[in-house]
């Protein structure tokens, strides 16, 4: 690609933390993308009076990737009746905006790291990543939503909906992935309760046909969720749908120590990409210098391999995490007895000599 350029919306809480250390791995490794910053969330509404400003609808139709931050706070127009869920929250605005489909989030399991893992040593000795692939533009987030009142109470509503399309997308995507990794896909549905669910495992079941040599298997989420738990080692590649893949990710992200080591990209069905950690913007340790920037530049080097095929670039940032982790660094949310607890910028500055 010719002069490519990103969208760098490094939005609040964390987000600006992260994100600036983020920039100084991409201008070692590519310095030839040029980067457009705009504000986004918390940050845009201080400015624009807008979470997702025209500008920056602007900035990011005339890139070729957007790195993102994280998003959270502050929302006080949330209060306001007039606003709905996409207009304050950004990112599902972003994600419909550029009708982001398709979520992956790996969670890796770092030899380094695997005395922080909640579980027992003897769970985790098969596992070596967990993908979660969700699908991003539908379901709960995204269906009609109305709060009222009716008989002196108040009633919220919200409406779970999903199209054949839809999942389709998301299953040919989730059996692709799985035939370049270890030929096996768990759906994760509700399909003993929900219409959505039982519609979702039909059409998972049907695309399967097209891909004989991927096994399937179904998983209702409750029985998912403990034997995330119970035995992380059976799982390569989960496909879900947004509620219960935005659960899921969470929980899957602590098995190998922490959320905040977790990078995602999500794509569109043209192959616009959008990277960003799974988790969120952390207010509880905003502005201390101690958010783990990793789930950020792993994002980036997502962003380098799949929307620009900077292959090299993307596995040497990635051996270079692996070798600071091996080297003792540490920051707080996976720190050890006997390691060096660093801060957001001395664990880059670590990385970065690593490279
Ligand atoms: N894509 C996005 O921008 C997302 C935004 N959010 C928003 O973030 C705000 C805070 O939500 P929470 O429920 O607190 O979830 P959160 O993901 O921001 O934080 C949950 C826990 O994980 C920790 N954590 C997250 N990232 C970390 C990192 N990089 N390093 C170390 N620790 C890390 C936090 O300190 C906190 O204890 C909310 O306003 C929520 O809506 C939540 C998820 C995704
Ligand atoms: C707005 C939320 C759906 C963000 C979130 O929690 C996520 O994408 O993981
Ligand atoms: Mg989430």
């Amino acid at each position: 690609m010719m002069n490519p350029s990103i969208a760098v919306l490094a939005g609040d809480g964390i987000g600006p933390e992260v994100m600036a250390q983020t920039l100084r791995v991409l201008q070692q490794v590519a310095p030839q993308i040029t980067t457009k910053h705009g504000l986004i969330g918390g940050a845009a509404y201080c400015q624009y009076k807008s979470h997702f400003p025209t500008a920056t609808k602007q900035l990011i139709d005339v890139c070729d990737a957007v790195l993102f931050g994280s998003v959270g706070g502050p929302i006080e127009a949330a209060e306001q009746p007039q606003w709905k869920n996409c207009e304050v929250n950004s990112i599902l605005a972003l994600r419909n905006h550029l009708k982001l489909a398709i979520n992956s989030r790996p969670a890796k399991f770092y030899p380094a790291l695997k005395d922080i893992s909640p579980l027992k040593n003897e769970r985790l000795e098969a596992c070596d990543e967990i993908l979660i692939l969700r699908e991003l533009l539908g379901d709960v987030y995204f269906g009609e939503k109305r709060t009222y009142t009716a008989n002196g109470y108040k009633i919220a509503e919200d409406t779970a909906k999903y199209d054949e399309n839809q999942i389709a997308q998301v299953a040919h995507h989730a059996f692709k992935i799985a035939a370049t990794r270890k030929q096996q896909v768990v759906s994760v549905d509700k399909a003993n309760v929900l219409d959505t669910s039982k519609l979702w495992r039909q059409v998972f079941q049907q695309v399967a046909k097209q891909y004989p040599e991927i096994t399937l298997t179904h998983m209702l989420v409750d029985n998912c969720a403990m034997q995330l738990i119970l035995n992380p080692a059976q799982f390569d590649v989960i496909a879900t749908s947004n509620l219960f893949g935005d659960i899921l990710s969470d929980a899957a992200s602590a098995l190998p120590g922490s959320l905040g080591m977790m990078p995602s990209a999500s794509f569109s069905s043209k192959g616009f990409g959008l990277y960003e950690p799974s988790g969120g913007s952390a207010p509880d340790i905003a502005g201390q210098n101690k958010a783990n920037p990793m789930a950020q530049i792993l994002s980036l080097a997502m962003m380098l391999r799949h929307s620009f095929d900077l292959h090299t670039e993307a596995n040497a940032i990635e051996k270079a995490i692996e070798n600071t982790l091996d080297a003792g660094f540490r920051t707080q949310d996976i720190m050890q007895v006997g390691r060096r607890a660093v801060g957001t910028q001395a664990f880059t500055d670590e990385i970065l000599h690593h490279l």
